[in-house]
């Protein structure tokens, strides 16, 4: 076991090795310490304070060059100081120079639940340093802090087969709360009969009640379910008004204008509660039904959604088939009604151009993007629409941009094992999967 952290010590390919280390210390220091000589790594590890709680997530690397001597590894031997992790080196020739690879130690003040080694290519964190280094034109306007807004258990879960019980969605809510997500949507308070999965909606708010700092904002499509809603404790809402005449039928069972309708009249209830209301369009670039869909479309639906006093209004590419080249075009046509710190995006990965569109969505300065869970995902009415873009890559890729989220990658991908263990099912995040790989095969050795 490494000194600190309850994991043990799993590879021979690179090593966990947990410390908590104060701010202060990785200001000093930088991100990246390489050692070239045991007494370097001496210096290091004596100025670290262990157990000494850092008041946030930081993460160091290790390096070791592959022409390091077999000494290096000794000095770690004794640092580290215990039987496990003496038996690693020995057991996977750690002293042997051929095996230098990276050492990472990600850390975490309140547990070490979220601890993950990999390889060499373990992570895409990049360090504030490295941010700063993103002068060029494509990547300025990107925003330095992105709020991630989870809907893995509510359109993930609306879409499968199976009714999952209360008690998992509670557990896989807090579970996502506890990556540092600061919205998770919970659930609809729609027609039981058109969306059997959501019908505990009153349940899962109630076992929710006591969980605070975070938004869970739930689906309401008319005054009834906006009122069930408030009833249950809802503080935040959301409308959902399609921008394809057909698809709003087929999900709604009304038009666009009569959906327009029904959503004034509950962001006029929840204004007067003063509870805010998100709106989603549905079918922004493609719809099921009908086909391509003109941007003029969406940017009178957005339009009116901000006249109504959407707090946010979240752009929903339900079947998964924009491009970047129509998603630039539909935001050019959105922002000229719309202003950008209103706007959200939410892709499906059906065509796996997700990521694609994300990017190109934050270089067009929006600043709030929703994801899913191990990409659980789909809709009932859009049939062959896969699952949402997965949180976890979504984190991977802003981690890798050096774009702030507030969001334990590690922690996240728990919640997404938890949920595909119960699904039975592999995650359809590649980042998760990826990562867990290196653990998996790890452990085996
Ligand atoms: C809107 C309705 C209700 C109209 O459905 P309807 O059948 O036209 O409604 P109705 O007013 O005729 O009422 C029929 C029955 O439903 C009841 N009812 C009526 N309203 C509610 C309510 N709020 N909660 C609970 N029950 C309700 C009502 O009381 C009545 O019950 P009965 O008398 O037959 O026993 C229905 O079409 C519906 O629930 N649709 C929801 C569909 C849905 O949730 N789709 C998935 C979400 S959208 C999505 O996933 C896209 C998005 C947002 O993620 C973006 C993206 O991915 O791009």
């Amino acid at each position: 076991m490494c000194k600190v952290c309850p994991y043990p010590i799993p590879t021979h390919h690179c090593l966990l090795f947990s410390v908590s280390l104060p701010i202060g210390f990785i200001h000093d220091h930088r991100f990246l310490l390489s050692f070239t000589s045991p007494t370097t790594m001496h210096k290091i590890t004596q100025r670290v304070p262990f157990f000494n709680p850092p008041p946030q997530l930081v993460t160091l690397f290790f390096s070791a060059s592959s022409s390091a001597p077999p000494t290096h590894a000794l000095h770690f031997r004794e640092i580290t100081n215990t039987r496990e992790v003496r038996n690693s080196f020995d057991r996977y020739d750690i002293k042997g120079s051929s095996r230098w690879l990276n050492w990472t130690s990600r850390l975490n003040y309140k547990s070490h639940a979220a601890c993950y080694v990999v390889n060499r290519h373990y992570t895409s964190d990049r360090s504030d340093t490295c941010t700063k280094e993103f002068s060029s034109k494509l990547l300025r306007d990107i925003p330095d802090f992105v709020k991630i807004v989870e809907v893995g258990v509510r359109d993930g879960l609306q879409n499968e087969k199976a009714i999952v019980p209360t008690d998992v969605k509670v557990e896989l809510i807090k579970l996502l709360v506890s990556s540092g997500l600061s919205v998770v949507e919970a659930t609809s308070f729609v027609s039981p009969k058109w969306i059997p999965q959501l019908a505990d909606a009153k349940d899962v708010l109630a076992a929710i009640q006591n969980v605070v700092g975070v938004g869970f904002p739930v689906l309401t499509p008319n005054l009834k379910g906006f009122e069930a809603a408030v009833a249950a404790g809802a503080k935040e809402v959301a409308v959902f008004p399609a921008a394809s005449e057909s698809f709003s039928k087929a999900n709604l069972n009304c038009g666009i204008e009569d959906n327009l309708s029904r959503c004034r009249d509950i962001s006029a209830a929840a204004r007067n509660l003063s509870i805010p209301v998100r709106g989603y369009i549905s079918c922004v670039v493609g719809c099921p039904l009908e086909g391509n869909i003109a941007p003029t479309k969406v940017a009178y639906v957005a339009k009116s959604l901000y006249e109504m006093g959407c707090s946010e209004i979240s752009l929903g590419d339900t079947i998964g088939v924009g491009t970047p080249g129509s998603v630039i075009q539909l935001l050019e046509a959105v922002l000229d009604v719309v202003p950008t710190e209103k706007l959200a995006v939410h892709f499906h990965d059906t065509y796996g151009q997700a990521l694609s569109n994300i990017l190109i969505s934050l270089q067009m300065g929006i600043g709030t993007v929703d994801s899913s869970v191990a990409g659980l995902g789909g809709c009932p009415y859009a049939k062959g629409a896969t699952g949402n873009v997965a949180t976890e890559d979504v984190v991977y890729m802003l981690n890798g941009l050096g774009v702030k989220t507030n969001v334990d990658l590690g922690k996240l991908m728990l919640a997404g094992e938890f949920i595909c263990n119960h699904l039975g099912r592999a995650s359809g995040s590649k980042a998760a999967t990826a990562l867990s790989k290196v653990t998996t095969h790890a452990s085996k050795l």
